[in-house]
């Protein structure tokens, strides 16, 4: 892992996709981005032609009056053709100890059979309950952070196993790798196996309560804690409240959990808490709904749902890779979008979902908001209109930059992390992605590009402003929908370099020498 000396200011020059809203994003094809020693932005100049970099770099350190006896290095690296700089990615939800699992269902081979109960029943917990062994969490859990990191995720809000002990060790390797993390253990006290099910609600209090402490003991800004319920059927309401509790004596702390994933785990759950309106409503009736919450998939929420849910100012993980996966269904998110709910992010949802990778998650929310304008047309009468004219993204296709922000913006928002992620501006963390679609990452899909986009790339005498900020639109696309861990070439956390492709090779050659 690189870090940068303390007396050095590190500036980028060349292109910068920055999000905005959910529906738009600025690309700057030839932006200057400055960072100060602590990896946090210090600031930005939209478009500087190259003649000017150095003059505009000198002017901009006088501004910031660095005091004369500080000896300032600057480091600047330019951006080659065909890269850019991106907000790195928002994960709002996986399972770091199911990604031993990831593509398999372990039992017939038969190709991702189950639905959720029986997936987890058979698949799932004894998967997780091989976390007891701390020796087993010691050797798979560095590799596992090292692989959601090179896949451009630079926070994660992860769930681990129930073993305090375990997930600690997770939070451990987050914090030496360098990522950005939410972390919890899952809570479980009813309706699990016996051997993976904690045995009372004050053990799973105080180990809950163990692990806060631990991870605070840290003292990272970096590395926080979350309440980790997994979901109202494995929790007893005595243990949902005593959680609730611990919300309500800490406002730092936030909650993660499931909602409305699957049509037999909702019907399992109103079964359970009969006393409740809804599912949504159980987190409501045990103090575990407002702004720190962040709740997964919301598939098949009722209408009163997402009202409450929007009331309260909860956030929403939309994991429509496992969603498809688990044959869950398809999460309204544009309706979601269009109520105003506290913006949606996307999860991976790892091992539901089969990959860690957020541009699959990016890929599949575009698939299933393309699904559900197909469906809303094909149920609509045959009078109505084939799309709702009413509405902005309800039964639409998500455009780009709606993707864009779910993934970046969005994901910040649910971990309440805007002031510090999810987009670049002055006084935020460097916390971003090195993309290339040039030839050297053997992805032909990024770097075939028409050759007048090819010769808009020169940022000096023949510069065509709207012709790069074009050939950066399309750059973006062909990453989302083309692109993979290949093309990310290195991923900052708080201006530290963690992971890519570019580390890897580095790494390498570093060992070559060594050897
Ligand atoms: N997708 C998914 N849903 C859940 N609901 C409760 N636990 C889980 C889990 O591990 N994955
Ligand atoms: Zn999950």
């Amino acid at each position: 892992m690189s870090s940068i000396p303390l007396s050095t200011i590190l500036v980028y020059y060349g292109a910068v996709i920055n999000p905005e809203t959910l529906t738009s994003y600025s690309a700057l094809p030839r932006a200057l981005m400055a960072l100060d020693p602590g990896g946090y932005i210090a600031w930005i100049e939209p478009d500087v032609r190259p003649e000017l970099v150095r003059e505009t770099i000198q002017k901009k350190l006088s501004e910031i009056q660095v005091p004369a006896s500080n000896e300032v290095y600057v480091a600047l690296t330019e951006l080659e053709d065909g890269e850019f700089i991106l907000p790195g990615f928002v994960d709002t939800h996986t399972h770091a100890p199911q990604v031993p699992n990831m593509g398999s269902e372990q039992i017939d081979h038969s190709g991702q059979q189950y639905e959720l109960l029986d997936w987890l029943e058979n698949v799932t917990f004894p998967m997780e309950s091989r976390f007891k062994d701390v020796e087993f969490a010691k050797k798979v859990y560095p590799g596992i952070v090292q692989r959601f990191i090179d896949c451009g995720t630079t926070t994660c809000c992860y769930f681990g196993s129930i073993h305090l002990e375990s997930t600690k060790v997770l939070a451990d390797a987050i914090l030496k790798q360098g990522q950005r993390a939410l972390v919890g253990k899952c809570n479980m006290n009813q309706n699990s196996p016996v051997h993976y099910c904690e045995p009372s609600v004050a053990s799973s209090i105080n180990a809950t309560k163990e692990l806060i402490s631990y991870i605070r003991s840290l003292k990272s800004d970096r590395v926080l804690p979350i309440v980790t319920p997994r979901f109202a059927i494995s929790c007893t309401g005595e243990l949902l409240h005593g959680l609730g509790d611990m919300l309500k004596a800490d406002n730092t702390l936030a909650v993660q959990t499931h909602v409305s994933e699957n049509k037999s785990e909702v019907e399992f759950t109103k079964s359970l808490f009969p006393e409740c309106a809804s599912y949504t409503d159980v987190y409501e009736k045990h103090g575990l709904l407002d702004e720190r919450t962040i709740l997964a998939h919301a598939v098949l929420l009722e209408d009163e749902e997402m009202t409450l849910i929007k009331k309260r100012g909860a956030g929403i993980s939309h994991c429509p890779t496992s969603n498809f996966n688990l044959r869950s269904g398809m999460a309204k998110v544009g309706e979601m979008l269009d109520r105003g709910i506290k913006v949606v992010g996307l999860g991976t949802d790892v091992s539901g979902g089969f990959t860690p990778s957020i541009l699959t998650a990016i890929q599949h929310a575009s698939i299933c908001s393309k699904m559900v304008a197909v469906q809303f047309a094909a149920t609509a009468a045959t009078t109505q209109p084939t799309s709702d004219s009413h509405s902005q993204f309800a039964n639409k296709q998500l455009p780009l930059a709606t993707l864009l922000y779910l993934a970046t913006m969005g994901g910040a928002s649910l971990c309440c992390m805007t002031d510090k992620i999810g987009s670049f501006a002055p006084g935020k963390s460097f916390d971003a992605l090195l993309v290339s679609g040039r030839p050297e990452t053997k992805n032909p899909a990024m770097w075939s590009l028409p050759d007048d986009f090819m010769e808009s790339s020169n940022r000096g005498n023949h510069y065509d402003g709207e012709k790069a900020r074009r050939r950066l639109d399309e750059m973006l696309e062909r990453f989302f929908f083309g692109g993979d861990d290949r093309n990310i070439l290195r991923v900052f956390v708080q201006g530290n370099c963690i992971g890519g492709t570019a580390l890897h090779s580095l790494a390498e050659e570093r060992n070559l020498l060594d050897s």
